[in-house]
């Protein structure tokens, strides 16, 4: 029997992190929680290009085009879409949901989702260093298992 498993710990990975700006408040404490995991890990701050986009319907055009690069070991996605008066949120959750999850399995290289979706600002604070963790940390975690899980598989 042979198990896989992805450790977090890397020698050296250059990994993007696509941020959207809207929820800002949100989204920066997100970013914070990410570079935290990725540096804690071994992740040299020369190997993190952090790119920010106007909000979370842009992130899937940006990370194809990183994809596509073929610059980076992992992608990194953080966002916070917040439920307001109309369905504007539905769409907006739907569209990022489905290109993050087309391009993970469709793209070359490994990516999560760290897009928070949730029906109020509280619930997103909470999740981004509150007491409901850090979304952020959680993926970067997650991109350096992936990273490792893939050279092993190769
Ligand atoms: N309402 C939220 C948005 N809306 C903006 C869109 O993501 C997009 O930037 C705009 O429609 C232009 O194409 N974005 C978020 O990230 N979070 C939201 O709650
Ligand atoms: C998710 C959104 O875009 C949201 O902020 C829009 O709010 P509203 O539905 O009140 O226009």
């Amino acid at each position: 029997m042979t198990t896989y498993v992805g450790n977090l710990t890397v020698k050296k990975a250059k990994v993007a992190i696509v941020v959207a700006r809207f929820n800002e408040l949100v989204t920066n404490k997100l970013l914070g929680g990410a570079l935290d995991a990725l540096i804690r890990h071994g992740v040299s701050k020369d190997d993190i290009d952090i790119v920010w986009v106007p909000g979370a319907f842009e992130i899937p055009a940006i990370v194809k085009l990183l994809d596509e690069s073929g610059k980076y070991e992992g992608i990194v996605t953080l966002g916070a879409v917040v439920r307001g008066e109309t369905s504007h949120y539905d769409y907006v959750c739907n569209e990022v949901s489905k290109g993050i999850g087309t391009l993970a399995l469709t793209g070359k290289t490994p990516l999560v989702f760290g897009v928070l979706t949730t029906e109020t600002i509280e619930q997103a604070l909470q999740r981004a260093g509150g007491k409901a963790g850090n979304k952020g940390s959680e993926v970067a975690n997650d991109i350096l298992e992936l990273i490792n899980l893939r050279k092993q598989l190769r």
